[in-house]
């Protein structure tokens, strides 16, 4: 029987095989924010002289890469990140996922959104028949956090304030339970929506296009049904 950190070990090698024939001197990859991003990270390294750089969705994923020797860009000098790999929360057979447990919801949401192809790095844990039952995060101005919280109550969610954390932004987090997520798309919507959210961390307006699941049997292959 495998442990979670060595499903996670599994699907980070995973990720390092599907993204080497994607390298090339002139190739920018995206690269998210975690303990599975991380462990990507490291196996990333060994292969640094084949590509140009990265664009990192947090300070700390920065700070990984460029330990490693691996080029951070700042995302407005690139145009063009072929794919992005992340973890994720949770995440749905459609490939809809909640994000942003360690805060970097906002700039993994920009880094995505930038990449032809998302691909979602999970164990078996992490795939669950109905979004919600991991507290939504939702990145939020610090003057609205008070509005924000009534707000999201009307959707069934009660709001806790993540304490002692700042994200790379400025700006604080809401940790939502108790949300019923029947249509993902539309909440995510609703909840972007409300003056004060920076973004929520449901990703599925646009979801992953790819995910690679570890499980006791091995890493599989899933694709989203929108692509
Ligand atoms: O969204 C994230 C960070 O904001 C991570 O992808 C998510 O929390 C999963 O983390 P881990 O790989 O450590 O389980």
């Amino acid at each position: 029987m495998l442990t979670q950190e060595e499903l996670k070990q599994k699907v980070a090698r995973a990720a390092l095989d599907y993204v080497l024939p994607l390298l090339a001197p002139d190739v920018v990859i995206g690269i998210g924010t975690g303990s599975t991003a991380n462990l990507f990270i490291d196996g990333l390294a060994a292969h640094k002289h084949l590509f140009k750089g990265a664009v990192s969705s947090s300070e700390r994923s920065s700070a990984r890469l460029t330990a490693l020797g691996i080029h951070v860009f700042d995302l407005n000098q690139i145009d063009r990140v072929p794919v992005y790999i992340d973890g994720a929360d949770e995440i749905d057979a459609g490939l809809n996922m909640i994000k942003g447990g360690g805060g970097a919801l906002t700039r993994e949401k920009i880094v995505a959104s930038v990449a032809d192809r998302f691909v979602c790095i999970v164990d078996e844990s992490k795939l669950v028949p109905c979004l919600g039952k991991f507290p939504l995060p939702i990145e939020v101005i610090p003057m609205a956090i008070a509005e924000v919280s009534r707000r999201v109550a009307r959707f069934g969610g009660t709001a806790a304030l993540r304490q002692g954390f700042t994200t790379d932004n400025g700006c604080q987090i809401l940790d939502v339970s108790g949300l019923r997520i029947e249509s993902p798309a539309e909440l995510e919507a609703q909840i972007n929506n409300i003056a004060g959210v920076v973004t929520c961390g449901l990703f599925a307006i646009a979801g992953a296009d790819v995910a690679l699941l570890s499980t006791q049997q091995g890493v599989q292959t899933l694709y989203s049904p929108r692509s």
